[in-house]
């Protein structure tokens, strides 16, 4: 650690650059584990911003992690769900006892990370509901001592970085209904102002400084925002971070103040390839694990894979949630779709992992494929995707030198002219998913 290399100003924090690390990543997992694993309800509505983040959406609100407020509403799916299945003197806390975790293996999850080629994970170590996955010396409500009577936190950082991945924390900076607990109607002042006391600022700090102290996370999440009452302090925090973890880095939900690197959360954000950021969603609607969401609810295997590479080409880094089962399994629908991005990466990583973005912008093109560009030095990747079965004819007039197809069981005929390169790939099949190509030399 190095106390004095950041200091509590702003002038300060903002000389931190973002490490290579998080330039190089280009994919990991978020995974938000909870309280709300264990009723795991929400209703299959619409993906954040498809809709107003107004009374429809927080009565209908489709994030199974919002459960909490989704019944305080006193209306919706979730409202009558919790009045059928629980009955209206089951409390949310209710709940915890049932959270056992009991079939919880974090060296597994980490493994499965590692084969789904992630190389960072995000764990949520305090969502909107207030409860700590680990063993805070600010509150009782913890499941160190509740629940599943154990340091989430600390085991899977344990697990995650034997695994040699980075491990990241989030946290919900400005709800928690410990604190404030109104009905959220709309996301406007009310939302963002949720806990608009001295109590809680204090409270937040310290427990981000508590986080910080002891698993050094490699990112600080935080989320919605941080409280205007301790806002003056955030550069403090901010070099005590920096000075404790030198190549961490945070997200831009810092009021806005600062970051690292902007997010995108489903259709909410917007994304600047001159800067980095991150595009994070689950693989259906929700966050946190939803029953209603299986298999045929979930981003498709083709979707999923162009997610990642359309992300990557256009400077950002992909964390994909996976919401675990309140026993600590994984839906088989998600470890699914992890293992194919993995065996997909294994193959075409090269052109993704350590990259960074070309001159060349993405393109979709009339005949319906689309083409991705990374660069790593002065040598170019392409993907292309929209194949059809079979043979493809693929005219690349940018391109002036043969290529390598990066999957070596791929049949391919090159022809170079001063139209460019035109690819013949003779034997596609969609489980190939997008198909990567190095153009060595040709940026
Ligand atoms: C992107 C992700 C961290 C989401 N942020 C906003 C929250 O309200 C939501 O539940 C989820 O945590």
């Amino acid at each position: 650690m190095n106390e004095t290399r950041y200091t509590g100003t702003w002038e300060s924090v903002k000389q931190h650059t973002v490490p290579a690390w998080y330039e190089d990543c280009k994919f990991g997992i978020f995974i938000h584990w909870g309280i709300y694993s264990v009723p795991a309800f929400a209703p299959r509505t619409w993906e954040l911003g498809e809709v107003d983040s107004d009374e429809q959406w927080f009565c209908n609100n489709p994030y199974a992690e919002w459960y909490y407020n989704s019944v305080n509403v006193g209306r919706g799916p979730t409202y009558e769900h919790h009045m059928n299945t629980y009955g209206r003197e089951f409390r949310y806390e209710d709940f915890i006892p049932m959270w056992k975790a009991e079939n919880w293996n974090p060296g597994e999850w980490a493994e499965l990370f590692q084969k789904a080629g992630a190389q960072y994970v995000v764990l949520t170590t305090k969502h909107h509901d207030g409860f700590c996955l680990y063993p805070s010396e600010h509150t009782k409500f913890h499941a160190g001592r509740m629940g599943p009577c154990r340091d989430i936190t600390g085991d899977l950082t344990e697990a995650v970085r034997g695994a040699g991945l980075k491990m990241g924390l989030y946290y919900s900076g400005l709800i928690d209904w410990q604190f404030a607990n109104d009905p959220i109607f709309v996301e406007g002042e009310n939302f963002s102002n949720a806990c608009p006391t001295f109590e809680y600022a204090d409270y937040s700090y310290k427990q981000m400084k508590e986080l910080v102290d002891k698993y050094r996370p490699s990112v600080l999440w935080n989320d919605i925002g941080w409280p205007k009452q301790s806002e003056h302090a955030m550069p403090y925090l901010l070099a005590h971070y920096y000075n404790t973890v030198e190549d961490g880095v945070v997200n831009d939900r810092f009021n806005g103040l600062y970051h690292d690197f902007l997010t995108k959360e489903y259709q909410y954000g917007k994304a600047d390839r001159t800067q980095k950021w991150e595009m994070c969603r689950g693989m259906g609607l929700s966050f946190g694990y939803n029953e209603n969401e299986g298999d045929d609810q979930l981003i498709s295997l083709p979707k999923l894979i162009r997610l990642l590479v359309a992300t990557v080409a256009d400077n950002g880094n992909l964390l994909l949630n996976i919401g675990p089962k309140a026993d600590g399994t994984i839906p088989t629908e998600q470890v699914k779709r992890l293992l194919t991005l993995g065996r997909w990466l294994q193959v075409n990583g090269k052109g993704i992992y350590g990259t960074r973005c070309s001159k060349r912008l993405s393109e979709h093109r009339a005949d319906g494929t689309q083409v991705y560009y990374t660069r790593k030095g002065r040598d170019l990747y392409f993907y292309i995707d929209g194949l059809k079965e079979g043979c493809n004819v693929v005219s690349l007039p940018g391109l002036h030198r043969t290529v390598t197809a990066l999957n070596p069981a791929l049949e391919v005929e090159q022809d170079v002219s001063e139209n460019g390169l035109r690819l013949t790939v003779k034997n596609y099949r969609s489980d190939l998913y997008l198909l990567g190509f190095e153009a060595a030399g040709q940026e």
